[in-house]
């Protein structure tokens, strides 16, 4: 199903039938359908809400995923992602209302869609087209990362003629290189270079402690990331990263209390394994404690979902990719 995703003061929603006045209040307008190809010129109503329910239609069986694009609840556009058949790819598409044209939003929301699919889709590349007369939607793909592997042409019914396209793509590994998150600018305790001195290579390690929580049944606690974090709507073992002057212990006493109300003060922290990857902008070092004691009751304190999961059910929840290998240890231990 298709979710409802944050990105800055935006926020992507699946489509409703109520939509259907807006949206053909905004399509049906010549600066945006001249850029949609498949759409006629004008736009009757009956295909907004005819869009509309096959959005949904695709959204159930997995194949698409098209959001509007709202800010203060008012819709703006729209912004898909259709799956390929054998749903490793995926092509992206988006437009915008005139009226909101230059303020970057574009780019936010489809930033936000190619990150949610190759990270929780785990999508392996996606693509996108744009008409070579459309500068702009070129502008937007580049910001986004995408590179341009060639041209074509389609028929643009609204224009009644053929154009040509420029076609583009993104890899999963490149966008996943490129990922922003610079764990050591966060640090206030590390002033900025002064601009004339050329930054200092960055440290590349990120010390992140974690728990796989047990319960008496032996399901692993699992928190997914919250929308506007790096990573959102992936799930993980609960935890965060070591401050300066932390030993790892310390660390994950705090990030529980602190991420789910619980006290593992004098609780058996027992070390199970470890992950050490490459985690695009840094790399991932992070010991992971089996805990099955402790204080209180887990309750969601920074907007996560939390879910109780048996160890077998953990392929079932996209997870970030340096975790994958304690999937088939943690199935071990508690097999
Ligand atoms: N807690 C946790 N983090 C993980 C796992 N797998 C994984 O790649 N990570 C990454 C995601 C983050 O980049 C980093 C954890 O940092 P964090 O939770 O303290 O920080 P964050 O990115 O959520 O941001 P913030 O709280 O500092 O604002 O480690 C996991 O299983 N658990």
């Amino acid at each position: 199903m298709t979710p409802e995703l944050k990105a800055g003061a935006l926020v992507l929603r699946p489509l409703q039938p109520e939509d259907a006045p807006a949206i053909h209040r905004l399509v049906n307008d010549w600066s945006v359908v001249r850029m949609l190809s498949r759409l006629p010129f004008p736009y009757p109503r009956e295909l907004a809400t005819e869009w509309i329910e096959s959005t949904r239609r695709d959204s159930a069986q997995g194949q698409a995923h098209h959001f509007a694009i709202t800010r203060d609840d008012a819709l703006l556009g729209a912004v898909g992602l259709v799956l390929s058949d054998d749903r490793r790819s995926g092509s992206i598409g988006y437009w915008l209302a005139p009226a909101v044209w230059g303020q970057g939003l574009t780019t936010q929301a489809a930033q936000r869609i190619v990150e949610w699919g190759l990270t929780v889709l785990k999508l392996e590349k996606l693509t996108a087209t744009a008409a070579q007369d459309n500068p702009a939607s070129a502008a937007v793909l580049r910001k986004l990362g995408f590179h341009k592997t060639g041209t074509s042409s389609r028929r643009f019914v609204s224009r009644g003629q053929d154009c040509a396209v420029d076609l583009y793509e993104l890899g999963r590994a490149a966008f996943l290189a490129g990922a922003q998150d610079d764990p050591v600018t966060e640090s206030p305790s590390v002033p900025p270079a002064p601009a004339s001195v050329a930054p200092a290579p960055k440290p590349r390690t990120l010390l992140v402690v974690a728990a796989a929580l047990l319960d008496g049944q032996g399901r692993i606690l699992l928190a997914r990331r919250p929308e506007g974090k790096r990573l959102a709507g992936l799930w993980e073992f609960p935890g965060g990263k070591v401050e300066r002057d932390e030993t790892p212990e310390q660390a994950l006493i705090r990030e529980m209390r602190e991420e789910l109300g619980i006290d593992l003060a004098g609780a058996c922290l027992a070390p199970f394994t470890f992950v050490s990857e490459n985690a695009g902008p840094f790399h991932l070092l992070m010991p992971l404690y089996v805990v099955r004691r402790w204080r209180g009751v887990p309750t969601p304190r920074e907007g996560q979902a939390l879910e109780w999961v048996a160890a077998t059910d953990l392929e079932r929840y996209p997870m970030p990719d340096p975790d994958l290998p304690l999937i088939p240890l943690l199935q071990e231990l508690l097999g």
